[in-house]
This record gives structure tokens, C-alpha cells and sequence, in this order.
């Protein structure tokens, strides 16, 4: 198989920390019986997906003192880079996302290189999750210089400048639809139309539509997995990036990105999927014309 080089931002990187309790109760305290850390944010995550699937993943973004160790690629910063804390109960993840540290201008420009230097060998990049304190025009400014295909996960204001400055594809969930939409319920293909851009939205228990100017597809797993959902937008968005990156139809990317994401939610942890389920969901999942 042909090499291709992804390269993922994630500019608001993140310590996740897991907790797993028996139930949760708002105002009670918690027992805590199992903790996980790891090194997250939704680029790394896309690339810890995009490395178990044997693809040649680059990671950047930034990194404060205490993740620096785990992420030693990062451009540094002075700031301590944020937590987020996701509560496991039972099938139930409560999720928890610090804002992320101010961002200095010298720390600006660093990222620019270090992104100019990167994104020209890569074949496609994925820009994902929230920003820490840079201008909010700031995915646009990676998107303008970017010399590679785009996927674009994000959401508010950020996503909107993102729009913007043109890139291949954005991938919003349920609620990130609704928000660019400007009305509750909308279809994907009214956002693409609307906004002349490629939209592969994650939609819950109703699948996940691809709307493109070549045509609009839905897909859904063959079954319904129960487990945890977090991290599960990540793997769509690394299978999103695999098939444009190898340059498969958009049909297939689809399917593939609904089987990965599928898997994902069989494992606890964000970043990773249960390869077993994904080589039996990849020969199931459906994808028809919307
Ligand atoms: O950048 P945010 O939108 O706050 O999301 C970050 C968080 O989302 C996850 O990537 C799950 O999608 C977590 O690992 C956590 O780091």
C-alpha cells in the first residue's frame, strides 16, 4: 500500500483524565474505582486512531510543561495545557472540558512554521477541537497557508471562520449542524448547499450523512454498540482523513468512517477501537443515496 503522511493539529491539547463510578449523583460524593490518563484532544486522538491503523500520522499542536513529556513533538508553551475529565457510569460518559491556556503571539508564529514546515510533505490535515486563547480566526489562518486537503473538526466561531477560508470537508455532530444551521433540525445537505462546503455530520442514533457536490449518502452500523461514545468522533474523522488521503470514493469513505467510529465506542478510551469489531463492521455497514 502506497505511504501517505496526515499530519493533525490540535492546538487546545488536553490531559484526559478518566474516572469510572457506579452511578453519578450531582451534589453526592464519588468513589472513584477505576482512573485513566492520557494524552488527548481530538488531533491526538485522530492520530492514535490514524497510527493503529498503520498509517503514517505527524502530530502538532501545543503543549504546556506537564504534557510536554507526553507529546514531545508539540511546540512548547509556557502555560500548563488543560485538563478535561470525562465520569464513566455504566454506558453514560459525563464529559468535563477546561477552556485551555492564553496563547502567546511568539507562540503564534512558532506554530505557524512549525505548521508551514509539516503540512508541505503531509497529504491531507485534520484541524480538530476547541481553540485555546488565539484569535478565533485561527483555524482559518492554518486553512489559508495549507497546501493539503482539510478536514476541519470544530465547532462556534472558530468553525465558522473556519468555513471560510475553504476546506475540503468539515465534520460536524448533531448539535455543531444545528449551530451553523441556526434552527434545531436541519439536513447536512442544506448546510453544504448553504455553505458550499463538503459536510460529513455525525448523527447519533440516525447514522451519519456525507453531503459533497457529487452526491449525498447516509450510512449506519449494522448494529448498535453500547460502551463509550467519546472519542468515537475522532475515529470518523481519521477514517475521514485515511479515505481522502488514499483518494477512495466518497461511498466508501463513509462506510469506513461509520465502521471505525462504531468500533471506537466498543473501547473505553478515546483514541482507540476494537479492531475485530471494525474488520466485521467494515464488510456490514450499509451506505444508500439520502
Ligand atoms: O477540544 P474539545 O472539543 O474540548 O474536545 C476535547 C476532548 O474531546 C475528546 O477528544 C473526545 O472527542 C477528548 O479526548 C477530549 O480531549
Amino acid at each position: 500500500m502506497a505511504v501517505v503522511v496526515i499530519l493533525t493539529v490540535t492546538l487546545n491539547a488536553a490531559l484526559d483524565v478518566t474516572y469510572r463510578v457506579d452511578a453519578l449523583r450531582p451534589g453526592g460524593t464519588h468513589r472513584v474505582e477505576d482512573v485513566h490518563t492520557r494524552p488527548g484532544g481530538k488531533g491526538v486522538n485522530v492520530a492514535d486512531v490514524l497510527t493503529q491503523l498503520g498509517e503514517q500520522v505527524v502530530a502538532t499542536g501545543f503543549a504546556g510543561p506537564q504534557l510536554r513529556a507526553l507529546l514531545p513533538g508539540f511546540v512548547p508553551i509556557a502555560a500548563e495545557s488543560r485538563r478535561t475529565v470525562a465520569v464513566l457510569a455504566g454506558a453514560e460518559a459525563t464529559l468535563f472540558n477546561e477552556p485551555g491556556p492564553v496563547i502567546s503571539a511568539g507562540e503564534w508564529t512558532a506554530l505557524l512554521s512549525e505548521f508551514d514546515r509539516l503540512a508541505a510533505d503531509a497529504d491531507v490535515v485534520v484541524l480538530s477541537g476547541r481553540l485555546p486563547g488565539v484569535a478565533p480566526d485561527a483555524y482559518a489562518q492554518l486553512i489559508t497557508r495549507c497546501p493539503a486537503p482539510v478536514i476541519l473538526d470544530a465547532e462556534g466561531d472558530c468553525l465558522r471562520h473556519g468555513i471560510a477560508a475553504g476546506p475540503t470537508l468539515i465534520k460536524p455532530n448533531q448539535d455543531e449542524l444545528a449551530g451553523l444551521l441556526g434552527r434545531e433540525s436541519g439536513h447536512p445537505a442544506d448546510l453544504a448547499a448553504e455553505l458550499g462546503v463538503n459536510v460529513a455530520a455525525t448523527l447519533g442514533s440516525d447514522g451519519a450523512v456525507l453531503s459533497t457536490a457529487d452526491g449525498v449518502w447516509r450510512s449506519r452500523p449494522p448494529r448498535a454498540v453500547t460502551g463509550n461514545p467519546t472519542g468515537a468522533g475522532d475515529a470518523f474523522t481519521a477514517a475521514l482523513a485515511v479515505g481522502l488521503a488514499r483518494g477512495r470514493s466518497w461511498p466508501q469513505i463513509l462506510a469506513d468512517a461509520v465502521a471505525l467510529s462504531a468500533a471506537a465506542v466498543a473501547v473505553p478510551v478515546a483514541g482507540a477501537f476494537d479492531a475485530a469489531m471494525y474488520r466485521e463492521f467494515t464488510d456490514l455497514v450499509t451506505v444508500v443515496k439520502d
